[in-house]
């Protein structure tokens, strides 16, 4: 089993105003099994990008290929692709276990097999208590977990999510995603899955497709684009948190991420004066102006070493965790 997306291009015209461009060119692939991320800014094209592939908008330009089929021409009923949205919709008048099993029913399946099949998937997400419930007795991410059974119970031949952990709290976002990934290799489809979550980008996916107005900037496995980001865009896009990108010298612009700025008293750094340090945890972000320019860097540090806000301060950081682009295109040296 395959996707592939290949030259994808969609524009909307809204009522008022200038046309916008929420696909410009896209080509992504995602194999048997494989799970890809897409991550990207607001209005970046992710939801147009799914709802593409499930057959709900249709392209101005390019192709949709599922299995090597061209399904570009195809409505959404006949492409065998699950989508779960960010908002769960369930029929609110079927019971829990009748939502995750219509699409069965509907095709005709056994009572029998479809009530094991139901049961299989949700103990799998653990739901099997929610079974009987209706679903205005559920909580929104217990919807969110009935709306992925029902995905899931399809055997789909493409898998696509929206960000269905939005409304989970933490912890049961750290089970489902392990469960997740957990049914989609047993099932073996491709799946896309869309999440604002980098944590979560770099924990579950195979790759990422890191995307900005409409296009990918670039698509590799979470550890290759973190390490080495294509452009200043992706920089800044993909990771904990946004690159720290210096001013330009030379027709380069030096970037360094967060986690690797160091602050102490040590000579040979540039001296700086912190702004402002906010807990997060163990660790904390702290914020310092360079003396003498008005860029400001931002650090992670232990809490253990947080300093006082107004301390003066060195910046420093290993020549080995420099970043190099080009101040004209953005792209990395
Ligand atoms: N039906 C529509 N009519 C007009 N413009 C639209 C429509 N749907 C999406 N857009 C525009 O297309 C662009 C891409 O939207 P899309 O929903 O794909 O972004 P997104 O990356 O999923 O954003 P978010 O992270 O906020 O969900 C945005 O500029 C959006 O305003």
């Amino acid at each position: 089993m395959s996707l592939a997306i290949e030259g994808a291009r969609k524009h909307f015209r809204a009522r008022r105003g200038a046309a916008v461009v929420a696909l410009d060119g896209v080509d992504l692939d995602a194999k048997a099994g494989e799970l890809l991320v897409i991550v990207g800014p607001s209005g970046s094209g992710k939801s147009t990008l799914l709802r593409a592939i499930a057959g709900l908008e249709p392209l101005d330009a390019g192709r949709v290929v599922i299995d090597d089929r061209d399904v570009t021409a195809l409505p959404p009923g006949r492409r065998d692709v699950a989508l779960v949205f960010q908002e769960a919709a369930l029929f609110p008048h079927l019971g829990v276990a009748a939502n995750i099993g219509i699409g069965e029913r509907a095709r005709g399946e056994r009572r029998r097999d479809i009530e094991a099949r139901v049961r299989e998937v949700a103990r799998v997400l653990d739901i099997e208590p929610l079974l009987t419930r209706m679903p205005n007795e559920l909580s929104g991410g217990e919807r969110q977990r009935v709306a992925l059974a029902r995905a899931m119970i399809r055997s789909p031949r493409v898998c696509l999510l929206d960000e269905p952990l939005a409304s989970v709290d933490t912890e049961l976002r750290l089970r489902m995603r392990g469960e997740i990934r957990a049914v989609q290799r047993s099932l073996g489809v491709p799946m896309v899955h869309v999440t604002h979550d980098q944590v979560e980008a770099m924990a579950m996916g195979d790759r990422v497709a890191v995307m900005a107005r409409g296009r990918v900037l670039q698509c590799d496995t979470p550890a290759q684009v973190y390490a080495r980001p294509a452009t200043t865009a992706v920089a800044r896009i993909f990771g904990p948190l946004p690159m720290n990108l210096l001013p330009v010298v030379d027709g380069v612009v030096t970037g360094v991420r967060p986690e690797r700025v160091r602050l102490g008293q040590e000579p040979g750094g540039r001296a700086a004066s912190v702004v402002v340090v906010e807990p997060a945890g163990e660790e904390c972000l702290v914020r310092v102006l360079l003396d003498g320019t008005e860029t400001e860097l931002l650090a992670r540090l232990p809490w253990t070493a947080a300093p006082h806000a107004g301390e003066r301060v060195t910046v420093g950081w290993g020549a080995e965790d420099e970043h190099r682009f080009d101040a004209a295109t953005g792209e990395r040296r």
